[in-house]
């Protein structure tokens, strides 16, 4: 039986990792004979794609990507995470007879870049797909390595994915515990509900530390396990009550995030899940290196990520560590004995010989008023590089 045998099931983290495995196992043998066709799995929960109709994602930081990715007339862009397709028809409406390459894991996403391409004949191309395929895009259109003049990579989910409850990554809205980016190309793929309804609580609490550096795992992973079984826990906002169970009503929203908001005290867990489902650090990796096979060298690369975990993965790839193997790398406590991981290269080695020059040192951050107007980009940074 065909399940789940082409997810990607190598992680960033040895314990996430033997989670990951544990939870193939137990979902092949939990589905067997489930199936009414090849590979497929049943998913009459209502899950469906984002209309191309909804009010699209706001760009984050586009002044700076624009002043940084410093395209030029007819040169050929590549944007690895089209979404709302902000950024690129930035590009397309600044820079006369250019082309955009424009990639996105998510059926959703790439509606609308079809749709953009109509408007923009022979000047968008849409690719359906994950960084991890997009080699294989790039060579099916004949597209050379070092043949893109510059990349925009900007991390993680778009606000029409968070805004859609059907798709079940926000934790405000009521929807299916989904999460999947590319569920409806992937049925088979294990979304957030079978996360944890069917690893063990250690399993669970690993992902939590380590996609979410949340400090309270045990616990919270101890009362995901208590409350799915007495029900399965299927919905969002099921499992941000089982979060909030676990601790005294006056911490709830003891959390501040970086604008001194309120934050949610399911929220780190959330994340953890996202980035699990997703597979988003190593598809991360797989992005900068096909980016770094596809710039000519002089080519931009520049990189939004948001939250810490991506941003350390991304200096180290532009410092020019190797990564290829990222057991090498894992999440240990930092010197002071603090609880806050650190993703720290074991070897300590430096490859010398990176492709990259640092066009800025330091991160980039959005200017307030930018945040003030788009909430969603404060924790955003965005790291430059030349291809050398
Ligand atoms: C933050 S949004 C991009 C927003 C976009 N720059 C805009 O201006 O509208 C990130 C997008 O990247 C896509 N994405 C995330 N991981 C991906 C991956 N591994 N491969 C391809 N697309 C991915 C998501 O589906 C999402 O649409």
């Amino acid at each position: 039986m065909l399940f789940i045998s082409n997810i990607m099931i190598w992680k960033t983290n040895p314990a996430a990792r033997r989670a990951w495995r544990s939870l193939m196992l137990r979902l092949n043998s939990a589905t067997a004979g489930l199936s009414s066709g090849p590979g497929s799995w049943d998913r009459s929960d209502g899950l469906s794609c984002v209309s191309a109709e909804k009010p699209p994602h706001m760009p984050v930081m586009l002044k700076e990507v624009l002043h940084y990715l410093d395209v030029k007339p007819a040169q050929v862009v590549l944007d690895m995470t089209f979404g709302g397709g902000g950024h690129t028809k930035a590009i397309l409406n600044t820079v006369p007879e250019v082309t955009v390459l424009a990639l996105d894991r998510d059926p959703a996403a790439i509606s609308l870049a079809q749709q953009l391409a109509k408007e923009h004949s022979g000047r968008v191309k849409p690719l359906l797909g994950r960084f991890s395929e997009l080699e294989a895009l790039l060579s099916n259109m004949n597209i050379k390595s070092g043949s893109i003049d510059a990349v925009l990579l900007d991390a993680g989910c778009s606000s029409m994915q968070m805004d859609q409850e059907e798709r079940g990554f926000s934790l405000s809205k009521d929807g299916p515990l989904d999460m999947r980016m590319d569920g409806e190309r992937y049925p088979d793929m294990p979304c957030a509900a079978d996360v944890v309804n069917t690893l063990d609580q250690q399993a669970l609490a690993s992902i939590l530390t380590a996609y979410g550096e949340e400090r309270h795992s045990r616990k919270i992973a101890s009362a995901i396990v208590e409350a799915r079984r007495v029900n399965p826990i299927t919905r969002t906002q099921q499992l941000a009550s089982v979060v909030a169970g676990a601790f005294p009503p006056s911490v709830l929203y003891a959390r501040k995030d970086r604008l001194q908001r309120r934050a949610h005290i399911a929220t780190k867990t959330f994340q953890a899940l996202r980035i699990f489902v997703n597979d988003e650090l190593n598809e991360l990796h797989k992005g900068l290196c096909v980016a770094q096979s596809a710039l000519k060298p002089g080519g931009r690369l520049c990189v939004i990520t948001f939250h810490s975990l991506e941003d350390r993965l991304v200096k180290r790839f532009l410092q020019g560590h190797d990564l290829s193997n990222l057991d090498r790398y894992h999440f240990s406590q930092n010197k002071q004995g603090s609880r806050k991981k650190k993703l720290v290269d074991e070897s300590s080695e430096r490859n010398k010989s990176s492709y990259w020059f640092p066009v800025k040192r330091k991160v980039v951050s959005p200017e307030k008023d930018d945040v003030r107007e788009n909430p969603r980009g404060r924790s955003a940074k965005l790291r430059i590089a030349l291809r050398r």
